[in-house]
């Protein structure tokens, strides 16, 4: 990884760090499939970290990960890149969890969201991201709020991508494109723009 993306040796620490906090805190509670933790930093901090290139094409302002859980994406974003960020994390003991992390790394730009998407205040993000949260429908319903015509979604997604973005176009419009994962050749992203729900027909 240190190769992969040449980062300071200060970034490097505080990785090392959250992956040693995250594999502790599996005693409390299962924030990462049990299965993938001998892969941790493939399948899960590289697997956030190749986000971040993404990311750095969106305007000014924050990036908000949604159903942040572990703190994955979001965690990563806030230890690789000084923009503002917000977590949403519904369930308290992740909430809490998050905290802990922000606070033990020193993660001034970094806050948490404790409740729903949907309860989230309205605000223009510049970056919205959500892996392993819900399908593109619910994902959009949840959190068309938080976004403007310019801001970025960044969404990793399985294999099924391509046949979840089909099927979300009868409903809503956008400059969509897919982008394959690094770290699992079958996976993808789907990377979004001026996602607004289209109206329905029939209506006067
Ligand atoms: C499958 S986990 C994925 C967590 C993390 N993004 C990851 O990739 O490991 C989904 C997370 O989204 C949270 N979540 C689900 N629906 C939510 C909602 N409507 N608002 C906020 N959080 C939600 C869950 O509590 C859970 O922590």
């Amino acid at each position: 990884m240190q190769a992969q993306f040449s980062v300071s040796r200060g970034t490097w620490d505080r990785l090392e760090r959250y992956v040693a906090i995250l594999t502790a805190e599996m005693e409390h509670q299962n924030l990462i499939a049990e299965s993938t933790r001998p892969q941790i930093w493939a399948r899960h901090i590289v697997d956030s970290a190749q986000l971040l290139k993404w990311a750095e094409e969106a305007g000014e302002g924050s990036w908000v990960d949604l159903g942040s859980g572990a703190g994955l994406p979001g965690i990563i974003a806030a230890i690789l890149s000084v923009r503002p960020l917000i977590m949403i994390e519904s369930r308290r003991k992740r909430v809490e969890f998050l905290q802990s992390v922000i606070d033990d790394l020193g993660l001034t730009h970094a806050r948490v969201f404790g409740g729903r998407v949907e309860n989230m205040p309205g605000m223009s993000a510049a970056v919205i991201s959500a892996r392993a949260y819900a399908p593109l429908p619910k994902l959009f319903q949840s959190a068309v709020h938080l976004s403007t015509e310019k801001t970025l979604w960044v969404l990793p997604k399985g294999r099924n991508a391509e046949n979840e973005l089909e099927a979300v176009q009868s409903a809503w419009q956008g400059v969509f494109h897919v982008e394959r994962s690094i770290t699992d050749a079958e996976s993808a992203i789907i990377i979004a723009r001026a996602v607004k729900a289209k109206a329905r027909k029939g209506r006067t």
